[in-house]
C-alpha cells in the first residue's frame, strides 16, 4: 500500500509537472516566437530606412556622390552593412566598391524582397540578408548584417531550436545558412512576418523538455517525491505495521507502550506491606489502557512475551532499583513467566540483573507460572531452574486449584510458593459446598508445607474467613488495585 502510495503521488507528480512543463514551454515558446519576428522585423526596418533614403538613386548613374550617399547609409542606419544600385540583373553601383559590375539573379529572392546569403566578397563566412527594393526592373539591395539576426535567435532558443526562414533556405542560431530540411525532431511551431516575407520556426525537441523540467520545476521536482515518501509513510505507519495484531503488538514493543502495574501483597496477619505483583498493561495512545486478557494469549502464541517480560522486569528495576533503601526489608517482586519463557536461558541473565539492582537493600524475586500451563521437564528447563534456585529466585505456582498439577510435578521444580486462585477466595460465604472446596484447597496447600498467597481478597468477611488458617500472604483489590508504577511508590512507599 506503502508503494502504491508512493507511485500514485509520483504519477500525478509527474502528470502535474509535464502539464505544467507543456503549458510553461508552450507559452514561452509562443512569446519567443512573437519576440523573435517583433526584433527581426525591426533589424529589417533599418534596411527599408537605407532603401527610403536611396530611393531617389535608383537607376541614376554611379556617380562620386552616388556612391557617398550609399555610403553614408552604410554609416547612418544600424545593422545596415552595403548599399547597392542595380538595373534589371546587374548590380551597377555598391557602396563597398564604388562603380561595380555584378550580376544578381532577382528571381532567387523570396516574394521578390529577401534573401539569406552565407556571406559576401568582403566577409564570405559572415551571414547577412539581402533586402531589395525594386523600382520598375531597377532597385536597390540593403545587405542586413546577420551577426545581429543570429543573436536574435541565440537568445530566444535557450530551450528550444528556433530558425529564420526565408523562401527554402534557414539560418539556425549559430548563423549557419542551411537549404534541406534537416530539422531536429520535435513538435513544431511558426510565426510568419506580417510586414517581410519571412517566418521563424521553431521546434521543441524531447531534450527540451527536460530542461525545461530542471529550469522551471526544480521545486516540484523535489516536493512531489517528498510528499510521496510522506503519504508512504503515513500509510505505512497506519496500515503496514498494524496489518496483523502481531504486527501491531510488535510496534507497540519498539514504542514502549506495555507498561508494568503493581499490585500490593500483604503480610497475613498485620496486613503490612510485604511486596507486589508485576502485572503488565498496553497503554495503547487511542484506546487507553488495555487489560492483559486482551493482548497476553496473542503474545504468548506469536512468542513476543519473552521479549515483553524481559522489558517489563528492565522497566521495574530501573525504576525501584534506585530506590531500593526505601522498600521494606525482604521485598518481594513477583513477576508472571510464562511456560514458553523457562526454555529462554536468558532468564537467568535478567533475574540475575535485576537482583542485582537492589544490592543496597536485597530484594526477593518470585517467578510465577500458572497452572494451567505446565512446563516440560527438559535439560534446558532443569539448568535453567537450578541456576533461578542458586540465585534465590523463588517459584510460585500461580492460580493454584484451577489445573492439574501433581504432587511430582510440585516436587520435580521445586515450588516455593502457591497463590491459591481468586475464583476459591471469590466463593467465600456463597454456600456450603463452596465454602468445603475453599477450606479443601487451602487444606491442600497447606499439607504440601509451602508458602501461600490467597488471591482475589476484596471483602473484610474474605479475610475474616482467611485468618484462622493463618496465610502467609495475601492480596486483592481489598488492601489495594494495581496501580502505575509511580503511583505505587507514592501509595506504599
Ligand atoms: N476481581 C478481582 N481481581 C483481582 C483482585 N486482586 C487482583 N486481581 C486481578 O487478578 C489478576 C492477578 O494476576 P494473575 O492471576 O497473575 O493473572 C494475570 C496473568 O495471568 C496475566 N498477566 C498479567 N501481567 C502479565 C505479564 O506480565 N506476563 C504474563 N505472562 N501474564 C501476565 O493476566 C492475568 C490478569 O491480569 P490482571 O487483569 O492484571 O488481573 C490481575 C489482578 O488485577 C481482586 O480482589 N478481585
Amino acid at each position: 500500500m506503502s508503494i502504491l502510495a508512493f507511485l500514485v503521488v509520483a504519477a500525478l507528480g509527474t502528470l502535474a509537472i509535464s502539464w505544467q512543463t507543456s503549458q510553461g514551454l508552450r507559452k514561452d515558446t509562443a512569446a519567443s516566437l512573437a519576440q523573435s519576428v517583433r526584433l527581426v522585423d525591426m533589424t529589417l526596418s533599418n534596411a527599408t530606412v537605407a532603401a527610403d533614403a536611396v530611393h531617389d538613386l535608383v537607376g541614376t548613374p554611379c556617380t562620386e556622390d552616388t556612391i557617398q550617399a550609399l555610403r553614408w547609409q552604410v554609416a547612418r542606419v544600424p545593422n545596415v552593412r552595403t548599399v547597392n544600385l542595380y538595373r534589371g540583373d546587374t548590380i551597377y553601383c555598391t557602396s563597398l566598391f564604388g562603380h561595380n559590375i555584378d550580376y544578381v539573379s532577382t528571381g532567387d529572392y523570396a516574394g521578390g524582397q529577401l534573401l539569406l546569403m552565407s556571406g559576401n566578397a568582403v566577409t564570405p563566412d559572415h551571414p547577412l540578408i539581402a533586402y531589395r527594393r525594386d523600382v520598375d526592373g531597377n532597385g536597390v539591395l540593403i545587405g542586413v548584417d546577420g551577426y545581429f539576426l543570429h543573436n536574435i535567435l541565440n537568445l530566444l532558443s535557450t530551450h528550444t531550436y528556433l530558425v529564420l526562414k526565408i523562401g527554402d533556405q534557414w539560418m539556425d542560431n549559430q548563423g549557419k545558412i542551411h537549404r534541406e530540411e534537416g530539422w531536429p525532431a520535435g513538435e513544431r511551431m511558426m510565426l510568419a512576418s506580417k510586414q517581410y516575407p519571412y517566418e521563424m520556426r521553431l521546434v521543441i525537441r524531447k531534450s527540451d523538455h527536460w530542461r525545461y523540467i530542471f529550469d522551471y520545476a526544480t521545486a516540484s521536482l523535489v516536493l512531489f517525491p517528498l510528499v510521496g515518501l510522506f503519504v508512504a509513510f503515513m500509510i505505512y505507519q497506519l496500515l503496514g505495521r498494524f496489518a496483523t495484531p502481531v504486527t501491531a503488538l510488535r510496534a507497540a514493543m519498539e514504542k514502549k507502550q506495555f507498561i508494568p502495574y503493581l499490585q500490593p501483597v500483604v503480610d497475613g496477619t498485620h496486613h503490612q506491606i510485604t511486596g507486589c505483583e508485576v502485572l503488565m498493561r498496553w497503554q495503547h495512545p487511542q484506546s487507553g489502557l488495555i487489560p492483559p486478557y486482551q493482548f497476553i494469549p496473542l503474545a504468548e502464541e506469536s512468542g513476543l512475551i519473552v521479549p515483553m517480560t524481559r522489558a517489563m522486569m528492565e522497566q521495574v528495576r530501573e525504576q525501584f532499583g534506585p530506590l531500593a533503601a526505601e522498600l521494606p526489608k525482604g521485598f518481594h517482586f513477583g513477576f508472571n513467566i510464562c511456560a514458553s519463557h523457562f526454555k529462554d536461558l536468558t532468564l537467568v541473565d535478567d533475574c540475575k540483573a535485576f537482583i542485582d539492582a537492589f544490592k543496597a537493600n536485597p530484594i526477593k524475586l518470585v517467578l510465577e507460572l500458572t497452572e494451567r500451563e505446565l512446563i516440560e521437564q527438559t535439560e534446558t528447563t532443569q539448568s535453567l531452574f537450578n541456576g533461578l534456585r542458586r540465585m534465590g529466585v523463588l517459584i510460585a505456582l500461580d492460580d493454584f486449584g484451577t489445573g492439574h498439577s501433581s504432587l511430582t510435578y510440585l516436587q520435580k521444580f521445586h515450588i516455593d510458593i502457591l497463590k491459591i486462585d481468586q475464583s476459591f477466595i471469590g466463593r467465600i460465604g456463597t454456600d456450603a459446598l463452596a465454602g468445603h472446596i475453599v477450606d479443601n484447597v487451602i487444606d491442600l496447600a497447606k499439607r504440601l508445607q509451602m508458602v501461600i498467597v490467597a488471591e482475589g481478597v476484596e471483602t473484610q468477611a474474605q479475610v475474616d474467613y482467611l485468618t484462622p488458617y493463618q496465610i502467609e500472604f495475601l492480596q486483592g483489590y481489598f488492601f489495594g488495585k494495581p496501580v502505575a508504577a509511580n503511583d505505587f511508590v507514592e501509595k506504599w512507599l
